[in-house]
């Protein structure tokens, strides 16, 4: 049997000349994101407008943030379930993850950072910032092309204006000896929409709707765009959530990555009219994000295929 190449990921380049809303290139790009969405649930993101030096200042912010004693790591906590750290849990071990609420506002960055520095740590808090800024722009820029391909316009705005986003710092160490390389189980994301960034060390896996699982290679300017479980209760089930993983490979060195995480809150998530016709029947019943979230931490919403379903599938 001849063998297949590589099977790999629409990917998408965001540079200058398309993120002007209506030009050319713009539209285009839109239908592009929209095609990759619905049959991925995910895309490569090229984002002109991050820097190398923007990649290399946020990953040394995080090799600062776990150098931190871990009694001081574990003071982030959140009322939201996995929003604040989360390490060494038996199912996980390779994995230590701490979440920044409200992390595209100044407030939200330096309650964060004067809880693990107490002194101050400047530079980590206008980093985190910068950071979360840009990437939340790229997500505002998917979110609006979708919304115009799919004529949302509306229904898009009022849920922008209820957009919170929630940066996630995360590290994975080396397995060691007799230990497996399985950095995060199979799952799928909870959020609206999700944006990964890795750092150098490869591990991030996808899996496609005819079940392969596709690594995705990391560089400096490129972004996995990813629906979560949020984005099908909205979109009536076109776009639906990818399941993924990560594997760390032995003799790997540590491996750092970065979500940041849209979640709607105190306004509840309705499929948008336009979605539904005698083809596409109603899904889901409207839904509070944050509920749905501690809804899938109770054993029912653990067990279930489908957490979303379980919780507001019509
Ligand atoms: O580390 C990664 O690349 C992925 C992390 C992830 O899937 C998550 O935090 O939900
Ligand atoms: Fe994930």
């Amino acid at each position: 049997m001849g063998s297949l190449v590589n099977p790999t990921l629409p990917i998408i380049h965001f540079s200058d000349k398309n993120l002007e809303p209506g030009s050319t290139p713009w539209l285009s790009t839109g239908k592009n994101v929209v095609r990759a969405l619905e049959h991925y649930g995910c895309f490569i993101a090229i984002y002109g407008k991050f820097s190398p030096e923007m990649h290399e200042a946020i990953f040394r912010a995080s090799e600062e943030l776990f150098d931190l004693p871990l009694d001081i790591k574990v003071q982030n906590t959140s009322y939201t379930p996995s929003h604040g750290y989360v390490g060494q849990e038996p199912v996980i071990p390779l994995y230590e993850g701490l979440g920044i609420e409200n992390a595209t506002t100044r407030e939200g960055v330096e309650k964060f950072t004067n809880l693990l520095w107490p002194s101050g740590n400047d530079r980590f808090c206008e980093t985190a910032l910068e950071y979360s800024r840009l990437v939340a722009e790229l997500d505002q820029m998917v979110m609006r092309m979708v919304s115009e391909r799919y004529g949302i316009e509306n229904s898009y705005e009022s849920l922008l204006g209820a957009t919170s986003y929630l940066l996630r710092i995360i590290k994975y160490r080396k397995p060691e000896k007799g230990e497996n390389g399985l950095g995060i189980v199979p799952h799928t994301d909870k959020s609206f929409m999700t944006i990964l960034h890795q750092c150098q060390v490869k591990g991030l896996e996808i899996k496609t709707k005819d079940g392969e699982w596709i690594a995705v290679d990391p560089s400096p300017s490129s972004f996995i765009v990813m629906a979560g479980d949020a984005c099908m209760g909205w979109t009536n089930g076109r776009i639906e959530p990818p399941n993924h993983r990560v594997t760390i490979m032995k003799g790997s060195e540590e491996r750092y990555s970065l979500g940041l995480f849209t979640f709607i809150r105190d306004l509840k998530i309705q499929v948008a009219e336009e979605l539904v016709d005698d083809h596409h029947p109603l899904q889901f019943r409207p839904f509070d994000h944050y509920k749905f979230i501690h809804f899938y931490y109770t054993e029912e919403g653990r067990r279930s295929n489908c957490p979303l379903r379980a919780y507001c599938g019509v």
